[in-house]
């Protein structure tokens, strides 16, 4: 079973970013990337399985009609990390990590509260490694904190579905690293984990698929060894790129400079 999303169309303001999408399902178990180019629709996309936007068409988890669903349902079975996480909050962390849960219909469908509710918030930071900021403010939180939190709260229902707005955008190397690691962790515990990334030397690294997308649509889907090949790359983003292939299957990605500029290139160089 599976994430389906059948001939979606989604508009923003009068114009339909995404039109008639139609993707390869998303198994429990794997991580996935959805990658392209600025204004692709990569976000788009993402609030629209998560029923954040209006979209037609059919975003169906385990064959259950998401759109269909009660709200509180819904919320219990998708997490979704969005990609500002911009916070004036004077809750503390492990505050809004219970607000977040409750919120949503609580822990498998039952508000938790009191000292269940913040031994269950603690577990949740305390798998992140957050254990630490529990009675940090939300507003005194760095960028990086506040990326690394919203993790925790996108799961802290435990969510079949995580959805992750460019969730390493404000992280250093080694938070990079973790993050990316316990998505796929979470993937493999039985979810469907999906991230959008411009970095496609992570995605390369991390993703079981690569859902590259442009001008809303689907350019390529599979395998990152599959999905980025020079002449893709070429294609979607206008560069020149190089792609190494690694071991286990792994691919890595070095841009040389702009296929579509290149004798301003070469002038300059
Ligand atoms: N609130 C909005 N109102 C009108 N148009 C919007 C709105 N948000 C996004 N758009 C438009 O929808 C298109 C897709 O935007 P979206 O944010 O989904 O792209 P993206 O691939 O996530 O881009 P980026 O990589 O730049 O974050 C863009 O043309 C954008 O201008």
């Amino acid at each position: 079973m599976s994430l389906v999303v059948q001939d979606l169309s989604v508009a923003r303001g009068p114009r339909r970013v995404i039109d008639g999408l139609t993707l390869p399902a998303f198994p429990k178990g794997e991580f996935a990337v959805i990658a392209g180019p600025n204004a692709a629709g990569k976000s788009t996309l993402l609030r629209a399985v998560a029923g954040l936007l209006p979209a037609s068409g059919r975003v169906a988890l385990e064959g259950d009609d998401l759109a269909r669903l009660p709200r509180a349902e819904q919320a219990r079975r998708v997490g979704f990390m969005p990609q500002v996480l911009e916070s004036r909050s004077a809750l503390s962390v492990l505050e809004a990590l219970v607000v977040a849960m409750n919120a949503g219909g609580g822990l498998a469908g039952r508000a938790l509260r009191g000292p269940a509710a913040t031994r269950h918030a603690v577990a949740v930071l305390a798998r992140f490694g957050l254990a630490d900021l529990a009675l940090r403010p939300m507003a005194a939180l760095s960028g990086g904190q506040r990326q690394a939190v919203g993790l925790a709260q996108a799961m802290i229902r435990d969510p079949e579905l995580l959805l992750l707005d460019e969730p390493t955008s404000a992280l250093d190397l080694a938070r990079q690293f973790h993050l990316l690691s316990e998505a796929r962790a979470l993937a493999r515990e039985g979810r469907v984990v999906i991230a959008v990334l411009h970095d496609l030397a992570l995605a390369a690294q991390w993703a079981d698929r690569i859902v590259l997308l442009e001008g809303g649509r689907l350019a390529a889907s599979g395998p990152p060894a599959e999905v980025l090949t020079p002449a893709r790359l070429a294609q979607v983003y206008g560069i020149r790129a190089r792609v190494e292939h690694c071991s286990a299957g792994r691919v890595m990605v070095m841009v040389d400079g702009l296929s579509q500029n290149t004798e301003t290139e070469d002038a300059l160089a």
